[in-house]
């Protein structure tokens, strides 16, 4: 008999970084029994991320009638996306969201999506110009120095099989990058959202967000598999940087 192929899914993706039939098995015993993978075959949310972030969402109501331009870093397949999508649009809210992945994607209805790598200059530069050109559309005012976003959210994650990076130094330097985003474009009094990674940088990543945001909570969702070393951060209300004297250098060295 032909051995059942699974569909390719992004699970069946994950499943070509393991060598051996044991790990294999291993893995789907540990993904079979995992609630919210068989909630997510019956909802119409692409991945399992989407019930991480409606479970933040829930406790920090990240979405509301301020987060009209939305940068989701990371983004593919989309389900961060398609939350913030149902929740803007349950209270009415006009919104723009751009989803920036290194990897190809399929934009999710009503949004838009670049391929980009967001550790370069020139995928921010993309940014700025999509919600610049939205802003000038809408007829909406920049804020401070031509700050055009109201809120960040990345679930970006090195994929450890090519960065050369270990999970927690990889996940920093896109931290970092997307820190850099928040402190040139996020308004003041706008949040961000990170995916962290445990190790020994965080904490000074964390004494970082302190210097940018009146609010840093560490976050732990029900959804995120305890095993993994994944943690949410959400930095609340950013200062006007100028007007308290922090610098890039300060922050970035
Ligand atoms: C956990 S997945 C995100 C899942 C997504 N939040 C969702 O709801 O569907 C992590 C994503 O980070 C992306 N990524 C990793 N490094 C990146 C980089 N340098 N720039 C942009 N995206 C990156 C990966 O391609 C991957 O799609």
């Amino acid at each position: 008999m032909r051995p059942t192929r699974l569909p390719m899914t992004h699970t069946s993706l994950h499943l070509r970084r393991f060598k051996s039939d044991k790990r294999i098995n291993s893995f789907l015993n540990r993904v079979q029994g995992d609630s919210f993978v068989s909630e997510r075959k019956t909802s119409l949310y692409k991945s399992r991320a989407a019930f991480k972030l409606l479970e933040i969402d829930a406790a920090h109501r990240l979405f509301n009638k301020n987060t009209r331009n939305i940068a989701d870093l990371g983004f593919a397949p989309g389900a961060w996306t398609q939350v913030a999508v149902q929740r803007l649009e349950a209270q009415k809210v006009a919104y723009n969201i751009l989803g920036v992945d290194i990897n190809p994607a399929s934009p999710v209805r009503g949004c838009h999506y670049i391929q980009g790598d967001v550790t370069k200059k020139s995928t921010h530069a993309r940014i700025v110009e999509f919600f610049k050109n939205r802003d000038e559309r809408d007829k909406v005012e920049s804020a401070g120095d031509g700050q055009h976003l109201d809120f960040i959210m990345s679930d970006m994650m090195v994929n450890a099989m090519g960065s050369g990076l270990s999970d927690h130094d990889g996940n920093m330097y896109l931290c970092s990058a997307a820190l850099l985003l928040a402190y040139n474009q996020l308004k003041p009094g706008c949040n961000i959202l990170l995916k962290v990674w445990l190790g020994q940088e965080l904490e000074e990543f964390v004494d970082r967000m302190k210097l940018m945001f009146a609010h840093v909570n560490t976050i732990k969702p029900k959804a995120s598999r305890s095993i993994l070393s994944e943690l949410y951060v959400l930095g609340k209300k950013k200062y006007d940087m100028k007007e308290r004297g922090v610098t890039i250098e300060q922050l970035f060295g």
